[in-house]
């Protein structure tokens, strides 16, 4: 059961601060052309005038509740940080450079991409969350990656949970690697779900929100696996084995979550959610369901980078 009392999971904890990067800090968009949207995994190349405004208006809506930090602030002069400021457009989804966990404040996992173009960006990120004086728990290598955006921390019946989606980017071996560094000390049990590879990571179509409430992409989760406290791996059903836990699934369009973020929400803690634009129906019923209220912003633009508020940020919970 999902239980608010000694609830530490990343959908009812307030962060103390957001770490982000505005996408001005650097001339990464100005200088974009077509012939690298593969190569960023972009779907269509964004205008940066309007990219600008979006994040602007976003950023403005995010510090109205929370704290803002952004890297330019913590690296500012740093050169590796200058260098993928200038080049590489995927720094702002600070979602998956590095992981944090709501119940482990002065601690975080440093992430390891996949996608060749966003490589560096780990070190940078986890250079200004040493900054922070934030001790990393482990170091993912061979062929263990990990973003950010596939894993989840929740506390499911009092136990510390990281949920964490394998798709194209995340791989078994780094939840294996996980499982070993950070059981029993930092989580006490790992569920691993392995999700259609159209589906970016498991926030681009997955989120628990309160109230045994869970966001999913329609026909996207298959196969999953459990590793429980003493490190014994057995394999689950994850959607039904959360239904059968009393969680309620909410369903939407596996197409709408991959282009307009449908699923990717970004919880504030307090019942507070941000999220680009919502049809009407489905913000109803995650509002009721959840007894949740969703903050709505415009995210056109950044949406054709493929991803949505939840990537933007990453929550610091120290
Ligand atoms: N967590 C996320 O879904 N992040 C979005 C990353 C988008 C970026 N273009 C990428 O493919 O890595």
């Amino acid at each position: 059961m999902l239980t608010d009392v000694h609830d530490f999971s990343e959908y009812h904890v307030p962060p103390r601060r957001i770490l982000m990067h505005h996408p001005r800090h650097g001339a990464s968009l100005e200088n974009l052309s077509r012939d690298r949207l593969a190569e960023l995994n972009f779907l269509d190349l964004p205008h940066p005038d309007e990219l600008y405004a979006e994040y602007d208006g976003f950023a403005a809506l995010v510090g109205s509740h929370v704290e803002t930090i952004f890297l330019e602030d913590l690296l500012g002069d740093h050169e590796p940080y200058r260098l993928e400021a200038a080049a590489n457009p995927n720094l702002i989804f600070m979602r998956d450079s590095s992981v944090t966990l709501p119940w482990a404040p002065s601690a975080f996992i440093p992430a390891r991409p996949a996608l060749a173009s966003r490589a560096r960006e780990a070190d940078v990120v986890g250079r200004a969350l040493e900054h922070l004086g934030m001790r990393a728990l482990t170091r993912f290598e061979h062929d263990e990656y990990l973003e950010g955006g596939d894993l989840l921390p929740v506390t499911f019946d009092g136990k510390r949970v990281l949920l964490i989606g394998f798709g194209v980017r995340t791989t078994k071996a780094a939840a294996i690697k996980l499982a070993l560094d950070l059981i029993p000390e930092h989580a006490d049990a790992i569920i691993g779900l392995s999700h259609d590879p159209d589906l970016l990571h498991l926030d681009t179509g997955f989120t628990v929100l309160p109230n045994k409430v869970i966001l999913a992409a329609a026909g996207m989760f298959g196969s999953g696996f459990l590793i429980d406290r003493d490190r014994r791996l057995s394999p689950v059903d994850p959607l039904s084995y959360a239904e059968a836990l009393g969680c309620s699934i909410i369903r939407c369009d596996k197409a709408d979550a991959i282009a307009h973020e449908r699923c990717n929400l970004l919880p504030l803690g307090r019942r507070r959610y941000l999220a680009f634009d919502l049809p009407a129906e489905l913000k109803a019923a995650l509002e009721e369901a959840a007894d949740v209220t969703i903050q709505l912003v415009k995210g056109t633009e950044i949406a054709k980078a493929t991803g949505g508020v939840h990537c933007l940020t990453r929550p610091l919970y120290g």
